[in-house]
């Protein structure tokens, strides 16, 4: 997709914005527009705080001059403004392509409201196409990864789990845990899956982000289309 399609898609998401805000800041190409355009709302005069999703996104954000704090300071934010790598039409999302997963869920599960804001590329009819990220532990790396497999391929996973790499080395998160990527084809039962993934130790997150998002600007060559979701 074109940057310019994220650049409106994020534009939609910035007019949600109000004076006063906690805000989520997100991760990724398309979270980088939302943060370029909410500092240009900031150096207008607009006040809000907002906690980034990853260093990435912080570093980012004190270039805008956007005025930061945690979850710690602010444990309940009033919108969180992310991207994502698939999604399906009851907002069920698969996050974590950036790596920043187990941030971005804490920040959203933080949020009264998430909205996504991605391209028309991103809607999936079924979960599974994008590998999803599962973020563990260094300790026990073989047996957690075996237990990962297992359940994959209790679920019906189609490829192979993969220990993200970036260069030669083994991708570290911002928490300095690995990821594994399991290449799905289809996840038939996106909530069983995501209840076993959480069972095995050495698992820390997923990136699948169940009932947490509320709202979806999904940017298309004919424009901005909106997908809601009133259960979450
Ligand atoms: O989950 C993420 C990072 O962990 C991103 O939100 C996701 O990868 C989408 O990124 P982009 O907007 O660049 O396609």
């Amino acid at each position: 997709m074109s940057d310019s399609l994220k650049r409106e898609a994020a534009a939609r998401a910035v007019a949600l914005v109000e004076p006063g805000m906690r805000l989520g800041l997100g991760t990724g190409s398309t979270a980088r527009h939302f943060v370029a355009l909410l500092g240009e709302r900031v150096r207008q005069g607009l006040d809000v705080v907002g906690v980034p999703t990853s260093e990435a996104t912080r570093r980012q954000a004190e270039d805008e001059g956007i005025r930061l704090t945690t979850l710690e300071e602010t444990p309940q934010l009033d919108l969180t403004v992310d991207g994502a790598d698939e999604f399906d039409d009851r907002l069920r999302l698969v996050k974590g392509g950036g790596g920043a997963l187990l941030r971005e869920k804490i920040v959203a599960a933080s949020s009264t409201r998430m909205v996504v804001i991605a391209d028309s590329s991103k809607r999936v009819e079924r979960l599974g196409r994008f590998p999803l990220p599962v973020e563990v532990v260094r300790f026990g790396l073989a047996s957690t990864r075996t237990a990962v497999a297992d359940v994959a391929s209790r679920f019906g996973a189609q490829g192979s789990v993969t220990l993200r790499h970036a260069e030669e080395e083994p991708f570290v998160t911002d928490e300095g845990h690995f990821i594994l990527d399991i290449a799905f084809g289809v996840i038939a039962e996106p909530e069983a899956m995501a209840a076993a993934l959480v069972a095995i130790p050495g698992v820390v997150e997923h990136g699948l982000f169940i009932g947490l998002c509320q709202t979806a600007f999904l940017a298309t060559p004919d424009g901005i289309l909106t997908l809601t979701n009133n259960d979450a």
